[in-house]
């Protein structure tokens, strides 16, 4: 049986990774067999490119140029770990995913239909079977990943707060057009409640 491709995806510090780790778990609770990736990086090439992407000065890369690094990621990931996963039969849990290039390269001025037109290029347009927004408020999220990072923020966090409530605002539009595949979670209260949310809202899935 063919496994399922399921993305997270939000702002910084909504809970992405804790969520991802946590979800996969409950899965395996549940005889899923279930793995956990994520973007930038997931397999060797991408991981490669995400050292180009994350370090360095945070005007390092033009938007064009980032969006076409991280459709080249996601063509290497897609290619090498995801695609082969789920034929596999696994359940594949990504840290993010083509939306967060739609909202973050998006909140940077590059087109949704060239972003889209990249990745029907590089990744022949897969999409997960359910993307998992995580919602809250956008303080506290901020809030959770200044704990998390301190002064360490990579070349995307150090941006400003019009950034990522532009970013936020993106996320918002991709799931008001798209509201089979894309599902809001309300991602504050314990790690707990959140993942009995994403079980929840997956329950039409698991066999
Ligand atoms: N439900 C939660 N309540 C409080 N803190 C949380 C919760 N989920 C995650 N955290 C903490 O917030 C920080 C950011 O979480 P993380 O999973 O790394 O977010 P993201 O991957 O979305 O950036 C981490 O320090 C994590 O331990
Ligand atoms: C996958 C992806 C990430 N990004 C950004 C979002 C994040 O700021 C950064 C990834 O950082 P990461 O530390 O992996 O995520 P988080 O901060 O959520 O824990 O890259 C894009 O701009 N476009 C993309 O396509």
């Amino acid at each position: 049986m063919s496994g399922r491709f399921i993305s997270l995806e939000g702002g910084e510090g909504v809970g992405k990774s804790t969520q991802a780790t946590r979800l996969a778990e409950a899965l395996r609770d549940r005889g899923v067999d279930a793995i956990v990736t994520r973007e930038p990086g997931g397999s060797e090439g991408a991981e490669a490119i995400r050292d180009l992407l994350m370090q360095g000065s945070v005007t390092r890369w033009s938007a064009h140029t980032e969006a076409l690094l991280f459709a080249a990621a996601r063509a290497d990931h897609v290619e090498k770990h995801i695609r082969p996963a789920v034929e596999a039969g696994e359940w594949v849990i990504c840290d993010r995913f083509i939306d967060s290039t739609r909202a973050y390269q998006g909140a940077q001025g590059i087109d949704d239909s060239a972003i889209l037109a990249l990745h029907a290029f590089g990744s022949k347009g897969l999409l997960p079977d359910r993307t998992f927004l995580l919602e809250v408020p956008q303080a506290e999220g901020a809030e959770r990943a200044t704990a998390r990072d301190g002064a360490g923020a990579d070349r995307f966090a150090a941006r400003e707060g019009s950034f990522h409530e532009a970013v936020g605002a993106a996320f918002d539009r991709i799931a008001d057009a798209e509201p089979d595949r894309v599902h809001r979670i309300d991602a504050t209260g314990s790690p707990q409640q959140v993942t009995a949310r994403l079980i929840d809202a997956l329950s039409d899935l698991l066999p």
